[in-house]
């Protein structure tokens, strides 16, 4: 890998190495572009299979909250980190420590939070060593667990999709089909149940699967039956890349509208589905209820005001579908637009010469 290369090629700010032989921690922060503001992302705990793996991963998921910030109206840049090594195995509390002072030397450049394989726990520790955290425990006023907030966000969003779709907004007797029943899925079916929804569900865990046949009344059905089920709604809340080449003829669906991360294998499946007349809403818009409760942090957390913020992925989603219609492009390319053009503004507005007026004194 050539790393400069594909630094230019993404217009990535900066990439930081951290290595501690105690603890054993091997992370890589990727900072993607703080026009916006300091960059915040989360921390990802993963085996990967080669240290490349492990950098283009963390370079991948910085662009992407670049985007995710961004279409959130957060002023707020794009990063992540990774921590190379087995969530279940490998963490110690030093490893997390060390890791917090690393992020302090940064001075604010990236805050961090949660990703797949950590957890409040781990951002406490961190927090032992730098401010430049969020999503740390309630009890020290933070707001806690991102998930059940992302959870509703979704919702909110699935709502929006749901107007574009179908007209109204209203998800009472629409049968939504939910891939993964964890903790962000647990939350967006509370909701559902709530305005009732019809839920069919699926899980590779038997326990998340029981929980949500119990709670909300779900149908549950095996994990390769999800994408072909009778539903108006599709809603991934498992992995990336389901949307593909496999799974798109056997949609039954009108609108996806999920919580995972990368939904789309290539672009050219997002151009698919447009073109078939479904409403996909964009996945780094309808899940950024997560990172806009955590952001909510930096100005003293106040969970009314990051849920009333959260709403507003309704708006951002309405917007998106009106780009796209405007422009006659799919969904996807619209919420890059909507982020590129705010990201834009700035970077032209910041062009522009300010002089603090005391240079300018001082040469007379
Ligand atoms: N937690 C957040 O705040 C947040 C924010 C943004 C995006 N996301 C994304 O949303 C998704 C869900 O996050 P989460 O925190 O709920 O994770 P989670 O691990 O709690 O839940 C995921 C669930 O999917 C199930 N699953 C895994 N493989 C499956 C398969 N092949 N078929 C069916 N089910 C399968 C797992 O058993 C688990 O119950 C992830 O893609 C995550 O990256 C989460
Ligand atoms: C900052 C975090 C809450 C970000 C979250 N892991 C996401 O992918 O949106």
């Amino acid at each position: 890998m050539e790393i400069f290369k594909y630094l230019e090629q993404g217009d990535y700010e900066q990439l930081v190495f951290c290595q501690d032989k105690n603890s054993g921690l091997k992370a890589v922060i990727a900072i993607h572009d703080t026009t916006l503001g300091p960059a915040l992302g989360g921390t990802r705990m993963w085996t990967y299979d080669s240290e490349e793996k492990a950098i283009e991963d963390a370079l991948r998921l910085a662009k992407g909250m670049t985007y995710k910030n961004a279409a959130a109206g957060l002023d707020l840049g794009g990063g992540k980190t990774v921590i190379i090594g087995d969530p279940k195995q490998d963490k110690n509390p030093e490893m997390f420590r060390a890791f917090g002072r690393y992020i302090q030397s940064l001075n604010g450049r990236y805050i961090t939070a949660e990703d797949v394989g950590t957890t409040v726990q781990d951002m406490d520790l961190i927090h032992m060593e730098t401010d430049f955290v969020t999503g740390i425990s309630p009890e020290s006023g933070s707001s806690g667990n991102p998930s059940p907030t992302t959870g509703y966000g979704v919702y909110k969003g699935m709502k929006a999709a749901a107007k574009e779709a179908f007209g109204d907004a209203s998800l009472e007797g629409r049968t939504v089909a939910v891939q993964g029943v964890g903790n962000v899925a647990y939350a967006l079916c509370e909701y559902l149940h709530e305005e009732g929804a019809r839920i069919i569900v699926t899980d590779i865990n038997q326990e998340a699967v029981k929980r949500a046949v119990d709670t909300f009344g779900a149908e549950a059905v095996e994990p390769d039956e999800i994408y072909s089920v009778d539903c108006d709604i599709y809603a991934p809340c498992a992995l990336g890349a389901t949307i593909n080449d496999k799974t798109i003829p056997q949609l039954k669906a009108k609108v996806i509208a999920g919580s995972a991360n990368n939904q789309l294998k290539t672009n050219a499946h997002g151009d698919q589905i447009h073109e078939m007349g479904i409403v996909y809403a964009p996945d780094y818009v309808i899940n950024s209820g997560g990172v806009i409760n955590v952001a909510d942090e930096l100005n003293g957390y106040n969970q009314q005001r990051a849920m009333k913020k959260v709403e507003t992925i309704y708006d951002n989603l309405i917007q998106v579908f009106g780009i796209a219609r405007r422009d006659g492009i799919p969904t996807y390319a619209a919420a890059d637009r909507l982020a590129e053009e705010r990201i834009q503004s700035l970077k032209q507005s910041r062009s522009q010469f300010l002089t603090n007026g005391h240079h300018i004194l001082s040469r007379r």
